[in-house]
Formats: C-alpha cells, sequence, structure tokens
C-alpha cells in the first residue's frame, strides 16, 4: 500500500462513525479510532498494539468479536453489553491475501443504547396497553362491563356497589354530576339491575320539553281533551313507564307547575291524564338526575323543597373524570376498540398521542372522550393517530390534568405526564401485587428484572416485598 493511500484509511478510521478496528491475524489492533475504546470505557492510547485475546481475558471485550472472527474465518455480527453499560452492535470480516491466508480483521462497532432503550420503552408501553386490553376484557364479562360500562377507579367501584344494591329496592335515587360524567349511563345500569328489568325503562330530558306541553306529556289525555289532541287520547310517559322505571334527567329544568304535580304522583302513586276523569295507579320506579345543585335551588326558591326531599332520598355523586383517573386508560380502549370495530377500521394510536389522551382533563367526561376518540379514528388519514390528529384543545395549557392546573411551573405539562405514567405504573404495580405470589413471578410478567420490581414497590409504598 502506498504511503499516500494509508495516510488516507488513517484518516477514515480516524474519522468515521462506525468505529472501525483493524488488527492483525493474531488479533493485535493495528488501527482504531478513539471514539469505539470510549464506548468499552478505556483510554483511547491503551489499545494499539494490544491483543483482542488480552483484552478479552480483562473483560473488557466480552466476548471479542474479532476472537471469534479468528477462530471461525468467517463474518460475524453480534450485540455486546460493555463495562460502562452501552449496548454495542458490532460486525467483523475476515481479509484474505492472494494465497487465501486471512492476513487480517476489521470490525465496526454501532452503539445501539439509544434504539435499545427506545425499543424497551416502546415494548413496556406495548406490554402496559395489553394489560389494559386484558382488564377491559375481564370487565366486560363480568357484571359491570354487561351495560357496556367500563369502571376501574375506586370511586365508581364503591358507587357501582351502592347502585347494585339500591337497584333491589324501589327507593327514589338521585344521580348528581357534571354534564356527560355518565348519569344516564348509571340510571340504564340501575334498572338493568332492578327486578323491573323487563318492564319498560322511559327516559325523560325535563330540559327539552316545552312547559305549555309538559303536563300532556307526563300526564297523558284523554279523547277531546284540548284543539289538537289525538281523537283516541294519548298516553303519558308515567303511565308508559308503567311496571318499570321513569328517570327524569336534567330534573333541576322542571317547570315549578309540574314539580307540584309530580311531587302528587309520588305521594299518591296515581295519575289523572289531562281532560280525564278517573284516576289510574302506576307502579314506577323513579329515578332523576341534575347537574344543577338542587339545594341551592331550593334556597332561590326555583325547586320545591317537599319534592327537593322527596328525590333526595339516596343522593349519588358521580365524580368527573378528572377526579378518577384510573378509568381514563380502560375509556380510551373501551372506546378505541368499540370504534375500530362499529367502523371497521385498524387504526393504532402513536405513543405520544396515547400520552395526550391520558394527560388531558376531559372537562366534557366521558361524553368528550367518547366524541373525541369517533373523530380522531374517523379523520386521521393513515393507520396511526398521531397527536396532530387530536383537537388543538387538547394541547391547551388550561386543560392539563387537575393535580397540577394550577401550577404556574413552566415545566407543567411534563409533570402532569410524568404524574399520569406514574399513576398507571402504580396501578399496574398494585394489581400485579395482588396478582401474582413473588416478586420474581411479578417481574415476568411486567418484563422488567426482579430488583426493579422491588425498587419500584419501595418507591411507590406498594405492600411488602413477596
Ligand atoms: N362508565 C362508563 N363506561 C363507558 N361509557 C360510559 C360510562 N359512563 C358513561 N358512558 C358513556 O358516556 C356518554 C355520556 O354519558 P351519560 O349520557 O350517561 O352522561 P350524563 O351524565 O347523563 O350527561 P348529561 O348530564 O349531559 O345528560 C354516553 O355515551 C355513555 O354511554
Amino acid at each position: 500500500m502506498t504511503e499516500s493511500l494509508n495516510h488516507v484509511l488513517n484518516k477514515i478510521v480516524e474519522t468515521s462513525n462506525n468505529n472501525i478496528t483493524i488488527t492483525d491475524k493474531h488479533g493485535i489492533i493495528l488501527n482504531s479510532n478513539p471514539a469505539h475504546w470510549s464506548l468499552y470505557g478505556i483510554e483511547a492510547n491503551h489499545y494499539i498494539g494490544k491483543s483482542v485475546l488480552d483484552l478479552e481475558d480483562e473483560g473488557v471485550l466480552s466476548p471479542s468479536i474479532t476472537a471469534s472472527v479468528i477462530k471461525n474465518q468467517k463474518p460475524i455480527q453480534i450485540l455486546q453489553q460493555t463495562k460502562t453499560g452501552k449496548v454495542v452492535m458490532s460486525t467483523a470480516f475476515p481479509v484474505f491475501d492472494d494465497e487465501g491466508n486471512m492476513s487480517n480483521i476489521i470490525s465496526y462497532a454501532q452503539d445501539q443504547t439509544e434504539i435499545k432503550n427506545l425499543q424497551e420503552q416502546y415494548e413496556r408501553l406495548q406490554r402496559k396497553i395489553k394489560i389494559v386490553q386484558t382488564e377491559v376484557q375481564e370487565l366486560r364479562e363480568k357484571e359491570y362491563g354487561k351495560g357496556g360500562m367500563v369502571i376501574r377507579s375506586k370511586q365508581m367501584t364503591q358507587l357501582m356497589k351502592t347502585v347494585s344494591r339500591v337497584a333491589q329496592t324501589d327507593v327514589t335515587v338521585l344521580f348528581l354530576g357534571e354534564s356527560g360524567v355518565g348519569k344516564s349511563a348509571l340510571a340504564h345500569t340501575l334498572h338493568n339491575q332492578s327486578h323491573r328489568r323487563k318492564e319498560p325503562f322511559i327516559e325523560v330530558n325535563c330540559s327539552t320539553i316545552p312547559e305549555s306541553l309538559f303536563e300532556s306529556e307526563m300526564f297523558g289525555y284523554d279523547a277531546g281533551a284540548f284543539t289538537g289532541a289525538l281523537k283516541e287520547g294519548k298516553q303519558g310517559l308515567i303511565e308508559q313507564a308503567d311496571g318499570g322505571t321513569l328517570f327524569l334527567d336534567e330534573v333541576g329544568d322542571l317547570p315549578l307547575s309540574m314539580q307540584v304535580k309530580l311531587l302528587k304522583t309520588l305521594q299518591d302513586k296515581k295519575i289523572m291524564r289531562v281532560g280525564g276523569k278517573k284516576e289510574k295507579k302506576i307502579d314506577f320506579r323513579l329515578i332523576v338526575a341534575t347537574n344543577k345543585d338542587l339545594s341551592e335551588m331550593v334556597e332561590q326558591k326555583k325547586f320545591r323543597s317537599d319534592l327537593f326531599y322527596r328525590l333526595n332520598v339516596i343522593p349519588l355523586q358521580i365524580p368527573p373524570l378528572r377526579e378518577r383517573f384510573e378509568d381514563i386508560p380502560l375509556l380510551i380502549q373501551h372506546y378505541y376498540e368499540k370504534l375500530n370495530h362499529k367502523y371497521n377500521l385498524n387504526k393504532q394510536f402513536h405513543s405520544t398521542t396515547y400520552e395526550n389522551l391520558l394527560n388531558y382533563s376531559w372537562p366534557g367526561n366521558i361524553r368528550e372522550l367518547e366524541n373525541v376518540m369517533e373523530r380522531v379514528l374517523l379523520i386521521s388519514e393513515g393507520s396511526t393517530i398521531y397527536p396532530s390528529d387530536l383537537p388543538k384543545v387538547m394541547k391547551d395549557a388550561n386543560h392539563i390534568n387537575h393535580p397540577i392546573q394550577n401550577s404556574e411551573n413552566e415545566d407543567f405539562k411534563k409533570q402532569s405526564l410524568k404524574h399520569a405514567l406514574e399513576q398507571l405504573e402504580v396501578q399496574i404495580l398494585t394489581d400485579a401485587y395482588n396478582h401474582y405470589n413473588s416478586t420474581y413471578e411479578i417481574a415476568e410478567a411486567l418484563g422488567i428484572s426482579q430488583p426493579s420490581v422491588i425498587y419500584k414497590f419501595k418507591k411507590y409504598n406498594i405492600g411488602r416485598s413477596k
């Protein structure tokens, strides 16, 4: 080789990002670039003239790929874990002279640590998604899942137990909570769990019926009761609920005139149609719901106190989604599966999109979540749903999750995500703690090391190590 070609070769080795090492046929290092050796945690000037076999004995290279090529006389590729904790992809080739004798070995090493970390991160997220999927499946098979209700948080599990208990009675139930939290859905569930489940469930949204029509809608009318009335008369909504359940949604919007009549019906369990002459006994169970503060309305004389006391027998407050954070991943998964199935799609979330969904405070509660899911599934173009497919408002700082909503810290978005992921991690670890018998089993199930399990249990103060 000419002197200038040698110079060029040295320059290539020195400047390559690929970390090239050239040895003679015995594995003595002839040339190599310094970057290569920092991966292995030894000084750059320490290697020229050294044998890779000695470095292997010292544990610097374990194993040495060059040594393998010397033995096997063919190209080899391996993944190495170095003393410095780096993951390195090494590829080495033998060089043969004109007589076919091996004269040199050239090896390339690429730092794969970042890629490996990302891959592990991705696999961890996939495992979490798998766990959530399994839970949705389990919930579906359980009693609560039957009505399509997805419930995971302690508050909602407790509430659901109360709903199941009161479902066995005929007592009036008042569901309270913000719009979209699931008041109607729970009223349905309550009915479906009661002995009236095979009878009608009549839902009346009190805010949508004009005051002038309220009485005839609720109580019905007899033939010729008023101009424009049907000839044969009409059954009212209360009558339609006979034997079943009457659900009055937005009961706070019930006009005062109707409040008196409803109170009387509840006391007597009888109705009189408009223009009718005879009272009729009706057997119905009443469930009501509102997002208004009825006691305040009583103080303002907008709601009758006697009716309020009659309705307020079992008041059940449904917390907003931002206060039952654990339900969010399950609900996302639930609607994701349901809508993919409904529209015959097979879309996937980009991991950042999923994090954004987890990180949002959902002021419109489950209805908003359902709508957003439907929208992004339908409008996203490819098979992956990217953060840019999400509504703009979801990136608005004011809508970041509750725990740090008022924070003045510039990093609040990051903290919120951290908090969200930690909560998810705590939930997964707690479930695993309850489900498995040892930290070894947990480590295997979650795909992390056993010391990591112990560390995380300590960090989050979960149980005591099994
Ligand atoms: N636990 C749940 N799991 C799955 N879907 C739910 C759950 N709770 C509510 N939903 C769904 O969320 C949507 C909104 O719920 P719902 O209509 O019951 O809310 P709401 O509190 O009655 O709202 P509003 O006060 O505006 O009438 C519905 O499509 C309902 O099926």
